[in-house]
């Protein structure tokens, strides 16, 4: 391994030279009343490291740590940061009374870190081949913090994955069923940013399940060899298991080229509860320190070191640049959806499922009424029996056990009201098609404009108006071509479209003129029929 060699000795005896630089940081936006977390990237800080011109064209390392926050990520990686330094000396961890120094850690239990931090100066290591390649050690903000929603850990847990080459996913204590299904969710974000996205080729490359304070070295020892053990029993699957439980560990398997874990002691009560402990390699217990001893050099050795590959391709650091940019991009933007808690997902579910369930009981209410084989109805009863399918479907809807709350379920029965009301439209119609009148108004229309050109030509020929008796010839030929091509398009049933015009055509003229005229007409027939009743009443002999 070589590193810059002008770099200050620290105080642990080691070469220890740069700095962590935040390169992807966290911000807030206020956007229609709603407060975003946006993540944006530091491209001049990166530039920095990575378009450096010793290692701009060599090929890249990039060993990242995420998972829960307070878990002791960041003072790992300073473990890290001295193996690096080292330079393959044998007494890496250092001596016994220095701090430790490199990516910002301390006790307490409000989050540290924020964003995505890379150390600024990348460690120059010679595989066995003899090429010499980058390796650049990356620290992430800690998952499920008060302050960051299921999208931001998701987003970064998904960019850290996407962008090592090496994923250490940090837990405490054992594997979990809820860190597996965290897992999915994330790298799932993950596979749907990438755009290659083919399902056949694994996305990701090596994760290693890092599970901090084993108590069971009696079960599965301490290491790889137990990490191994442990993994198998987590990650199995088998024919008898749950559906959801088989899935889970599918994904997990279809999305990383190789899956390892390590299991490391407790690092003593110093570490974890003294609030003045500095890291001093004294005030840490042996085993902790001997298990480090293994770890490391399994990740980190030029032996085991793995170059980042994207799409089958080594990747180097000027393309990493690239690869970064196209990334946040794809956070940034609109197009992936937004990742959910559980709780949220599944009431959305129980909820979209009710308005289904609801509406499939107003739809099948109203073909009874109104389907295909049932006869016209008139518009004032077809309203009635809407309202009530549509009441009894709000029911079916609220007595639906659904999670999430009133409130929540209050959009959901919006909903169903709107589809429910666009439904109707449609049953409205429908039914509208079987009123024999209203099918036989186009060529009623039509046969009247006719009717009346045909007449009144006729009347301004006797008066010697030609030009207008013309007129009329011609609007009548019109209007005949109309519904011999109405007639032709109903027999047919093609050209749909001309036919709607033309039915659309005679609708203006029915609305526009002739429906006054008839309601004109049969105003008048009504008033002489009573007339002509009550002058025979009076004309007609008493007989009592
Ligand atoms: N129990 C336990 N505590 C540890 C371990 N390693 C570090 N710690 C302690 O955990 C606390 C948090 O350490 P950090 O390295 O800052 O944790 P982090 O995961 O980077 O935290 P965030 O940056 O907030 O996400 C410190 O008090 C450490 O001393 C460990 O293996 N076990």
């Amino acid at each position: 391994m070589a590193n810059d060699n002008s770099a200050p000795v620290s105080a642990s005896g080691l070469r220890l030279s740069g700095e962590p630089l935040q390169i992807i940081r966290a911000t807030t936006k206020e956007e229609e009343e709603k407060t975003l977390h946006v993540f944006e990237l530091d491209e001049e800080k990166l530039e920095k490291v990575l378009l450096d011109p010793r290692i701009q064209e060599k090929k890249v390392v990039v060993v990242s740590v995420a998972g829960a926050f307070r878990k002791g990520k960041s003072f790992l990686l300073d473990f890290f940061l001295r193996y690096l330094s080292a330079e393959g000396q044998p007494d890496w961890l250092g001596d016994d009374d220095s701090p430790m120094e490199g990516f910002t850690w301390r006790g307490g239990s409000e989050r540290e870190t924020t964003g995505i931090l890379l150390w600024s100066e990348p460690f120059i290591c010679k595989t066995p081949s003899g090429e010499e390649v980058a390796v650049l050690l990356m620290d992430t903000q800690g998952a499920f913090d008060s302050e960051s929603t299921v999208r931001d850990c998701a987003t970064i847990f998904a960019l850290s994955t996407m962008l090592s080459s090496v994923q250490v996913f940090n837990l405490t204590h054992n594997i979990q069923e809820d860190d597996l299904q965290h897992l999915q969710l994330f790298t799932e974000y993950g596979r749907l940013a990438l755009e290659d996205n083919d399902n056949v080729s694994k996305p990701f490359q090596c994760l290693m399940f890092l599970v901090r304070d084993w108590s069971f070295p009696y079960e599965s020892p301490y290491g790889v060899a137990g990490g191994r053990k442990v993994l198998e029993k987590r990650l199995q699957i088998s024919d008898k298991q749950h559906q959801e439980l088989k899935q889970i560990r599918q994904h997990i398997r279809s999305c990383f080229e190789e899956i390892s874990c390590f299991l490391l002691p407790h690092p003593g009560l110093n570490v974890a509860t003294n609030p003045h402990f500095e890291g001093k390699l004294k005030d840490i217990e042996r085993e902790f320190k001997d298990q480090l001893r293994v770890l490391i050099p399994l990740l980190l050795d030029p032996d085991n070191l793995i170059v980042k590959e994207i799409n089958g391709s080594k990747v180097t650091c000027r393309d990493l640049m690239e690869y970064f940019k196209a990334y946040i991009k794809i956070y940034q933007g609109e197009e992936l959806p937004e990742p959910k808690s559980m709780l949220q997902a599944t009431a959305e579910a129980n909820n979209l499922a009710a308005v289904t369930t609801a509406k499939s009981d107003y739809s099948k209410r109203m073909e009874t009424v109104c389907g295909g084989d049932k006869p016209y109805l008139h518009p004032d009863r077809l309203e009635e029996d809407h309202l009530r399918c549509k009441q009894s479907s709000i029911d079916i809807f609220k007595s639906t056990r659904k999670m999430g709350g009133a409130e929540f379920s209050k959009q959901y029965l919006e909903r169903l009201g709107a589809e429910i009301d666009e439904q109707y439209e449609n049953f409205k119609k429908h039914n509208d098609g079987k009123n024999i009148f209203s099918s036989a108004r186009t060529p009623a229309v039509l046969f009247t404009v006719m009717t009346f050109c045909y007449v009144m030509s006729g009347v301004f020929g006797i008066v010697g108006i030609e030009s207008f008796a013309n007129l009329l010839n011609l609007v009548l030929g019109l209007f005949l071509i109309l519904l011999v091509m109405w007639i032709y398009v109903r027999y047919s049933g093609e050209h749909v479209g001309v036919g709607q015009q033309i039915d659309q055509i005679a609708e203006f003229i029915w609305d526009k003129g002739l429906s006054q005229v008839y309601m004109q007409m049969m105003q008048k027939g009504v008033q002489q029929a009573l007339k002509h009743q009550t002058t025979q009443q009076k004309t007609r002999p008493k007989t009592d």
